[in-house]
């Protein structure tokens, strides 16, 4: 398992690697990992603003996907999202600060099945995933002609 020693999941965006900086959405997720569970807390505020007051439903998908990739890097193993399929229960507020949590559910062959949960500060659920996410050789990754972490040529790449 890949953590760093005070337990939490290291960045798994390139551009962000070592920055400590926001994910695509400028939404900050700090994950780390509790037993099996990938838990975390984020905050959106009116950059991901949909309706006034409340986040965007693909802002809270972005960090549902982007809690599912820390799994991979539990797992250390790259896979992408395949299917991603949203359930919104409640509206999400902006500026409350809110749970994550994300997990395996089955792993069938390359196919990982995973889910995720956005919670507010109560643990009430406001929006919950499942996906598939497919396991694909590391070269899937140099396909948008970046260079790749370093620590990625470390990890796991078998597709089987
Ligand atoms: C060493 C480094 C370690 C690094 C470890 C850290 C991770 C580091 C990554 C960080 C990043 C993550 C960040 C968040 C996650 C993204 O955001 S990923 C970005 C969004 N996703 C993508 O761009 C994926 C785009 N899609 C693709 O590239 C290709 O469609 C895929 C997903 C690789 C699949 O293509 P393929 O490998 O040719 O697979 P294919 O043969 O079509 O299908 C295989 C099986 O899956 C099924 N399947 C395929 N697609 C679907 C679907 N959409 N629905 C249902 N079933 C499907 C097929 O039916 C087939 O089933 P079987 O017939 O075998 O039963």
């Amino acid at each position: 398992m890949k953590m760093m020693s005070d337990g939490t999941i290291p960045e798994h965006h390139p551009h962000c690697l070592g920055c400590g900086s926001e994910n695509p959405a400028g939404m900050q997720l700090r994950t780390r990992l509790d037993g099996d569970v990938v838990r975390g807390e984020v905050t959106f505020d009116r950059r991901q603003q949909g309706a006034p007051g409340i986040a965007h439903g693909g802002a809270v998908a972005t960090v549902l996907d982007d809690a599912l990739g820390s799994v991979l890097v539990v797992l250390e193993t790259p896979a992408v999202t395949a299917n991603l399929n949203v359930s919104f229960r409640a509206p999400t507020l902006l500026h409350q600060p809110l749970h994550v949590e994300a997990r395996v559910v089955e792993r069938d062959g390359r196919k990982l099945h995973l889910s995720a949960r956005l919670m507010d500060e109560q643990y009430t659920t406001l929006a919950e995933a499942t996906a598939l996410f497919l396991v694909v050789d590391v070269v899937h990754f140099t396909q948008g002609g970046e260079a790749l972490p370093e620590a990625w040529s470390t990890w796991g790449s078998s597709t089987t």
